[in-house]
């Protein structure tokens, strides 16, 4: 695979101009700052992609030198790159690296930061745009939002303030309203950029120009001839050492509410009229609005047990550590859901998402109604499947379609085939990382891949029901062995539609 800036099929079209910026990270010492954060930025230094003036401030508790931090953000860039840094690039980044020592409810690392941020621009000949990145845990938003405000630091006149705000938005629809009201108090909507690191994904993007850049789908993309979507997000991966949060939030919140009801509003919304931020965000929440949230018998919860994953014996979510020992937190989540609108109605969406499963996949596959009547004989159509459409988000990014074909010989007789799509060798280039794309586009103000305010409630209204049944213990929690398909109880989900596609 070559560099996206050689690569004769992509060359050019990374370089959206950014406009000079100092970023904050809040949190810059944290897991997802040295896995994700940092190595994207390294990774747009590289490209050429960050704005010629560009600075970066880490804020965070621990007592480190700006020399320590640029240390520690190069043994991160170094470690979780993906691309192995060239010294000359990291070096240059580094240098532009400043650390505040501080804690997020104390006025004065905002001092501090605020006198670095006149630094900053004082050494580069006027006011730069400024983001602040909230990569810290859901607690320390308002916190932090409420100081920059008092600290002066929410609004300027003289160059544009964006505030960058991590998942998850509240952990009940309640919540996230006042969430939403702490932080619109402070700043505009237009300031705001809710991430969703799916919507940074190529493959989730794509999503939209599979639908709006072919004519020959959307014939079909409708009630009558699609019988039902099934999406899937499954881990290989347990819950690490994020037990503190995983276990209060569980894979219902972590996942379904925000990056899987995004992956299904992208299926199912209107085409918008331009690809404006504005536009493309009230289709979407169109489609919430028209989600019923579902009954607790269209739901599975589950967690996983001691098995085997990728050939390793792993322990079981209770015996992971931090797990209270009666923890009945889920680990993998199904939903069955409609979608109510003219276009939809009566089709199925089912998601499923779990840690521990088999394998990594997160894919979409739309099942389309069989033929209605088939002139073969019997025995030669055996093999005549629905077909299936299948996006496929990650590994092996690219779009799949079954068909139906015939098999060489002198019989008629039919097997399903596949015409592949593969990203990899129809753009010979590595896909930028989902961070990448979207630390980019809040540095250029574009929200498009940003959820807004009433989008992220929307999400709640379907999830809070569900929520309140499980805590009724309804349906009671299944269990499923690590590296399996899920919990059996799944299936029961699809009775009727087939069955789960193989993770
Ligand atoms: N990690 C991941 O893979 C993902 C994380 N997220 C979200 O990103 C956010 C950050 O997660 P993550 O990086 O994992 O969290 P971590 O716990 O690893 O990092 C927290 C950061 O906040 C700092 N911090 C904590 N308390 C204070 C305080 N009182 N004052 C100043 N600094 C403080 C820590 O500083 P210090 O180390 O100096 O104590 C550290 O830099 C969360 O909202 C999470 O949900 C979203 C998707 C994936
Ligand atoms: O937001 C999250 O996403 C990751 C999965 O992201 P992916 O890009 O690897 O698909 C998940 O592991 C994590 O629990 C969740 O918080």
């Amino acid at each position: 695979m070559t560099d996206t800036a050689e690569n004769p099929l992509t060359a050019g079209l990374e370089r959206l101009p950014v406009d000079p910026t100092t970023l904050t990270i809040f949190g810059a010492t944290g897991d997802l700052a040295r896995r994700k954060l940092l190595p994207a930025l390294y990774n747009l230094a590289h490209d050429g992609a960050l704005p010629e003036r560009f600075n970066l401030i880490g804020i965070a508790r621990s007592q480190s030198s700006h020399e320590d931090y640029q240390r520690e953000a190069r043994e991160a860039i170094e470690q979780f790159s993906r691309r192995r840094p060239d010294p000359a690039v990291l070096d240059a980044l580094l240098d532009r690296v400043r650390y505040i020592p501080g804690s997020f409810g104390d006025d004065d690392a905002y001092d501090s930061l605020s006198a670095q941020l006149d630094e900053f621009d004082a050494d580069n000949g006027g006011p730069l745009n400024r983001a602040f990145y909230l990569s810290t845990a859901p607690a320390f938003f308002p916190v932090i939002v409420e100081h920059l405000g008092e600290h002066g630091l929410a609004h300027r006149a003289d160059c544009q303030v964006r505030v960058i705000i991590e998942k998850p938005f509240g952990t009940t629809g309640a919540e996230a309203s006042e969430l939403n009201r702490r932080v619109l108090a402070v700043f505009d909507e237009k300031q705001v950029f809710r991430i969703d690191h799916y919507l940074g994904k190529e493959t989730v993007q794509n999503v939209l120009a599979f639908r709006f850049a072919n004519g020959m789908f959307e014939p079909l993309w409708n009630r009558n001839y699609i019988d039902h979507v099934e999406i899937t997000a499954a881990e290989e991966v347990g819950i690490g050492s994020r037990a503190g949060y995983y276990d209060s939030a569980g894979a219902l919140r972590d996942l379904v509410q925000n990056h899987m009801l995004q992956l299904l509003c992208l299926l199912c919304m209107e085409p918008p009229v331009t690809f404006t931020a504005d536009e493309v965000r009230d289709e979407k929440v169109k489609v919430l609005r028209a989600i019923r949230a579902p009954a607790p018998d269209e739901t599975v919860r589950a967690q996983y047990t001691a098995g085997t994953v990728g050939g390793e014996d792993v322990r079981g979510y209770l015996e992971e550590e931090g797990v209270p020992p009666e923890s009945q937190t889920e680990t993998f989540a199904s939903l069955r859901l409609e979608v109510d609108t003219w276009r939809w109605n009566g089709v199925p969406f089912y998601l499923r998402t779990g840690k521990r499963l088999a394998r990594k996949v997160t894919e979409i596959a739309v099942i389309l109604k069989p033929v209605p009547h088939l002139a073969f004989a019997k025995e030669g159509s055996l093999g005549v499947q629905p077909n299936q459409l299948i996006l496929h988000v990650q590994p092996n990014e690219g779009v799949s379609l079954s068909l139906g074909a015939k098999i060489p010989g002198t019989r008629m007789v039919i097997r399903p085939v596949q015409m592949e799509f593969l990203y990899g060798t129809a753009f010979m280039s590595q896909s930028p990382e989902a961070y990448e794309r979207l630390i980019t586009d809040a540095m250029r103000g574009d929200a498009t891949l940003f959820t807004r305010n009433d989008e992220v409630e929307a999400q709640w209204r379907i999830i809070d029901p569900v929520l309140g049944a499980w805590q009724r213990d309804d349906p009671p929690l299944a269990h499923y062995e690590a590296g399996s398909q899920g919990p059996p109880e799944a299936d029961r989900l699809l009775e009727g539609d087939d069955r789960w596609r193989a993770i």
